[in-house]
């Protein structure tokens, strides 16, 4: 089974012109200049040209180089990182957050199962969720709003679940976000989504376990509708717990 390797991801400095290039309009498409950009970012043309080079082998942007400048538009992978930014600033500013994603359910490669019951991560589901998940993942393909919004969920506290080995190979991390399951009318509380570091699965699809078959709790089938709506905890909230705690302390000492 082949392991699939994550993406390099641009700088920080290229995730700079980024967002100037969003600001300016490259969400839908825009005209820019590498002396503009440069003069924005306090760099010099050249350096601009090559943070849009960046970009654009990075997959985050689309450029047409025209005599006087050159259209780029922003992807929804360069969104996408845009928004796991703007998710850094809501950690560090806002306590509440509403992520609401939406998509359909559908069948997957029929991997989940094999991976939910190995026991270097069975035994990490039991001690850190709380419950044994039934085995597999009920795969949701996400709409193509949500697939720019999930990135977002990078702000949001995720219970992590490490890597191990056996003899064999190694098993790549996860992370398990605590989530409500809303279908029509229903919805099912205990569920996490868990989003392996190494997937063979794109940014469309978003993988849920639970202590029960989803499909039979909620009576889905392959297109139904569902919301996932995750739950509202950001390392603010955590931060703001632990400093009220600290006082509470303070004040019977
Ligand atoms: C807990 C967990 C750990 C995983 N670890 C790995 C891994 O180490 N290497 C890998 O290639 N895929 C890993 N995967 C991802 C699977 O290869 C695959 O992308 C996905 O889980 C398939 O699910 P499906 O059968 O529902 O389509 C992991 C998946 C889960 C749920
Ligand atoms: N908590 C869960 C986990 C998996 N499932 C379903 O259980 C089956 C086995 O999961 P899997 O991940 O091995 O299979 P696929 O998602 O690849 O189809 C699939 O039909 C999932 O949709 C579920 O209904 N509820
Ligand atoms: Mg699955």
């Amino acid at each position: 089974m082949a392991e699939a390797t994550a993406a390099t991801t641009p700088d920080p400095a290229a995730i700079a012109a980024l967002k100037h290039v969003g600001l300016v309009g490259g969400l839908t498409e825009t005209k820019v200049s590498c002396a503009a950009l440069g003069d924005r970012l306090d760099a010099s043309t050249q350096t601009a040209s090559r943070r849009l080079q960046t970009l654009e082998a990075a997959g985050y942007i689309e450029r047409d180089v025209v005599g006087d400048g050159q259209w780029v538009r922003v992807t929804d992978a360069g969104e996408a990182a845009l928004r796991a930014e703007y998710a850094d600033y809501r950690r560090l500013f806002e306590s509440d957050v509403d992520l609401s994603l939406r998509g359909a359910v559908t069948g997957g490669m029929g991997e989940g199962r094999h991976y939910i019951t190995l026991p270097g991560y069975a035994d990490q589901f039991r001690e850190r969720l709380g419950y044994e998940p039934f085995p597999g993942t009920l795969n949701v393909d996400l709409s193509e709003e949500s697939v720019r919004r999930r990135g977002e969920m990078a702000g949001i506290d995720a219970v992590p679940i490490d890597a191990w080995e056996d003899d064999d190979r190694t098993y790549g991390a996860a992370s398990c976000y605590g989530v409500t399951l809303v279908a029509g009318d229903d919805r099912y509380e205990e569920v996490h989504a868990i989003v392996p570091d190494r997937t063979h699965h794109d940014d469309d699809q978003l993988e849920l376990i639970a202590p029960e078959r989803l499909r039979d709790a909620l009576d889905l089938d392959d297109g139904d509708a569902v919301e996932i709506r995750v739950a509202a905890t950001t390392r603010a909230d955590a931060a703001g717990e632990e400093a009220s705690e600290t006082e509470a302390e303070t004040e019977v000492a």
